[in-house]
């Protein structure tokens, strides 16, 4: 039997007015984990929120914290994050000059590490860090900004993942983020991902809406 997909809504399409209290209605609505982006304004083109926010958010939610970190540098700022209460942490190779170094520091601090690939960058970037690794994170778009587009070359990068990941017979999660609706989402999943993360299509219509948008994300 094949495991069901793993759903980790945005939040950065959540109302920030409200986030505890969207934090808690995805909850409610059955999302497996939080995800969470984090951009500084440097290394993408918008900034958001910093670990103060995951912190106060933390009580909202038992579930795991996927913390994506579009930030540069961001060895200084993972501690912060560990603390606040991330379970995953995942960042940019290109955000760091040594990132294998960041994914020791990560797992030093007893949390997930997660390697983000950009839609330019290789699946071969992750040679000598998949064997250490916990997650891949495959950017289906260009990172930044919610509401946008799929694009569909990702799909050759997420089939060459899976079979990176099941050569290492390790456990480690195939997530996509970026423009993953009720089309795009089959496509992922075919493809060989695990668990996908989706803001605009949980977030519509509003809090009566996210429990049957994520079932329809799964495919149910
Ligand atoms: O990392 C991100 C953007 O950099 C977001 O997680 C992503 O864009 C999700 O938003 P949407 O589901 O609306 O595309
Ligand atoms: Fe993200």
């Amino acid at each position: 039997m094949t495991s069901p997909v793993r759903i980790a809504p945005s939040i950065l399409s959540a109302d920030f007015a409200r986030l505890g209290e969207e934090v808690r209605a995805i909850d409610a609505a059955g999302c497996d984990w939080i995800h969470v982006d984090v951009m500084d304004g440097h290394f993408v083109p918008n900034i958001t929120i910093g670990p103060a926010v995951v912190k106060a958010l933390r009580p909202h939610s038992a579930k795991p914290f996927d913390v994506h970190l579009m930030i540069s540098p961001v060895d200084q700022y993972v501690q912060d994050f560990a603390e606040a209460g991330a379970d995953i942490i995942s960042f940019h190779p290109e955000a760091g000059p040594h990132p294998h170094r960041t994914v020791q520091l990560i797992k030093s601090l007893g949390k997930m590490a997660g390697i983000v690939l950009n839609p330019h960058t290789p699946a071969k970037m992750l040679d000598y860090l998949i064997d250490d690794i916990d997650l891949v994170l495959v950017m289906s778009v260009n990172p930044g900004f919610g509401g946008q587009s799929f694009i569909s070359s990702q799909l050759r990068k997420i089939e060459a993942i899976r079979k990176m990941i099941d050569k290492t017979g390790r456990d480690i999660r195939l997530e996509v983020d970026g423009g993953i609706t009720t089309q795009t989402a089959p496509l992922a999943i075919s493809a060989g991902a695990d668990t996908l993360v989706a803001g605009t299509a949980t977030f519509k219509g509003g809090a009566g809406q996210y429990a049957a948008n994520i079932l329809a994300l799964r495919g149910e």
